[in-house]
This record gives structure tokens, C-alpha cells and sequence, in this order.
């Protein structure tokens, strides 16, 4: 096995349009938490992350509040327009803080807060030593259907070989930093997306169904119960 350090980039610069809400959705508390301080955990508690770099918007003002004080082992920096300028400043401000282009980071969004630990270690496990990197992800359980311009079913395309994209994602730095700057001016919805324009193969690691975006205001419920049951000691 090789020897590499371990980094994190959580982004939580984002707007949180489709919530609709005023406050940052990162900051909504959910089974009792910020969303934020739930992810952060969930990489903090991984003893092999050397360091946690999160991405906040230049107007925060909550992110003092949220983190764990006295902890070495985060820092913050200000993000972009887009998630992928955002995925940028955190790789930019990991290399101010040491890293190399040989270390490994694991890019995680602020907003899916009920990642479980051993997903975290299961794709640090199957992925780390990979060039191509990886990601969370589950296969498309449910049967698809294309609409057309009326809402009417146009078409049922086969869920064979599909996945739902999740994070955290897990590539080497400096290729992560290669794809997004290759990609800009394109839009990459993650990171695998921008490493497979370079011709990477990044592998799917499936992890549990649960880790949803904290996208719209119904996923509230859902993630406040996996929440608990995670606090509960009930991990799947
Ligand atoms: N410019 C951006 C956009 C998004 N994000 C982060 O990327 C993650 C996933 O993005 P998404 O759910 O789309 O968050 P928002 O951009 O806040 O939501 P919306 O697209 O509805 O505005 C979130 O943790 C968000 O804070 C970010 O750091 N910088
Ligand atoms: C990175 C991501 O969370 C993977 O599912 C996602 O792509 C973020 O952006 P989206 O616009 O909500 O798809």
C-alpha cells in the first residue's frame, strides 16, 4: 500500500436558491445541529485526514460558531461563484497549508450531512491508492422515465449502469487541480465529471442511499431521522 496524506475540502459557499430560504442551508439545524458541524464531524472523525479545509462564502458570518474550537485540524477560505471555483480555492488554500500534489483529498459538500463514517473509510479503502480516484455513489434503484414537453411520459430509458453521484469524492491533489482548470469555463457539476474530461475512470464505491443533499426543504425530514438514528449510535 502506498504512503499518502489525506486531505478535506468541505464547500459551503454556496446560495441555497433552490431551498429558497435567507439563511445558508448549511446553517439550518437538523436533529439538532447545524448541517454544517454533521459533515464536519463526519470527516473530522477520520484520525487519517491531516487537515479539513472549509470553503465559506466572503459575507459568512456563523462559521466561528459552528466549528470545533481548539481543533488544529481545520482552517477556512473564501470560495467561488460556482461549486467548482469553490472546489478550486480549497485545493489552493490546502497547498498554502502544506499539501503536495501527490496527497490524496476527499471533496465533500457541506450540504449531506448524514455521510456515514464507514462509507468515508470503505472509500478511502477502495479508492485511495488509485490514480483515477473515486466516489460515493448508488445505483439508480427506481424505474426512470423521460418526459416530454407536456409532462407525458416520453420514453423509459434502462437504469442499467446508472449511479447516483455522491460525495465525499476522492482523487490525488494535483490531478484534481489539472481537471478543474482544464474544465473552466465548463460546467462540472463534481469532481469525477472533471477528472473524466482528462480520460480518468474514477470508481464508484457504493454507499449508503442515505447521504442526500440537503437540497430542498423536504429533505429535512429524511435526514433529521438518519441523523438521529447516526447519534443513536445505529450506523449503517
Ligand atoms: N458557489 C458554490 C456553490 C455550491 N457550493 C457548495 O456545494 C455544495 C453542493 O451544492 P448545492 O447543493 O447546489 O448548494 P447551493 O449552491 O447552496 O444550492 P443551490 O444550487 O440550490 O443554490 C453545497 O454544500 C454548497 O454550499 C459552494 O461551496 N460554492
Ligand atoms: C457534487 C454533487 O453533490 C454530486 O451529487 C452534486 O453534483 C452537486 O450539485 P447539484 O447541482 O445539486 O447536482
Amino acid at each position: 500500500m502506498t504512503e499518502y496524506r489525506l486531505w478535506g475540502v468541505i464547500v459551503a459557499a454556496g446560495t441555497s436558491r433552490r431551498m429558497g430560504s435567507v439563511r445558508p442551508k448549511q446553517y439550518h439545524a437538523i436533529a439538532g445541529r447545524p448541517v454544517l458541524a454533521w459533515s464536519v464531524d463526519a470527516l473530522l472523525g477520520i484520525p487519517a485526514i491531516a487537515g479539513v479545509m472549509i470553503v465559506r462564502s466572503a459575507d459568512d458570518t456563523c462559521l466561528e460558531a459552528v466549528m470545533p474550537r481548539g481543533d488544529p485540524r481545520w482552517r477556512d477560505c473564501i470560495g467561488g461563484g460556482e461549486r467548482q471555483a469553490s472546489v478550486q480555492a480549497g485545493l489552493a488554500a490546502l497547498r498554502d497549508w502544506g499539501a503536495d500534489a501527490t496527497d490524496r483529498v476527499l471533496v465533500h459538500d457541506a450540504a449531506r450531512p448524514a455521510v456515514t463514517q464507514g462509507d468515508i473509510r470503505r472509500l478511502i479503502d477502495h479508492v485511495g491508492d488509485d490514480p483515477d480516484g473515486g466516489l460515493l455513489a448508488a445505483p439508480v434503484r427506481d424505474t426512470l422515465k423521460r418526459a416530454d414537453d407536456e409532462g407525458r411520459v416520453a420514453s423509459t430509458p434502462s437504469r442499467d449502469g446508472l449511479w447516483q453521484a455522491m460525495t465525499p469524492q476522492l482523487f490525488p491533489l494535483g490531478r484534481l487541480e489539472s481537471a478543474l482548470a482544464m474544465a473552466s469555463g465548463a460546467v462540472v457539476t463534481d469532481e469525477a465529471q472533471a477528472m473524466e474530461r482528462l480520460g480518468a475512470r474514477p470508481r464508484l464505491v457504493a454507499g449508503d442511499p442515505g447521504n442526500i443533499k440537503y437540497t430542498y426543504p423536504d429533505d429535512a425530514r429524511w435526514l433529521a431521522w438518519a441523523l438521529d438514528r447516526q447519534r443513536a449510535g445505529d450506523e449503517a
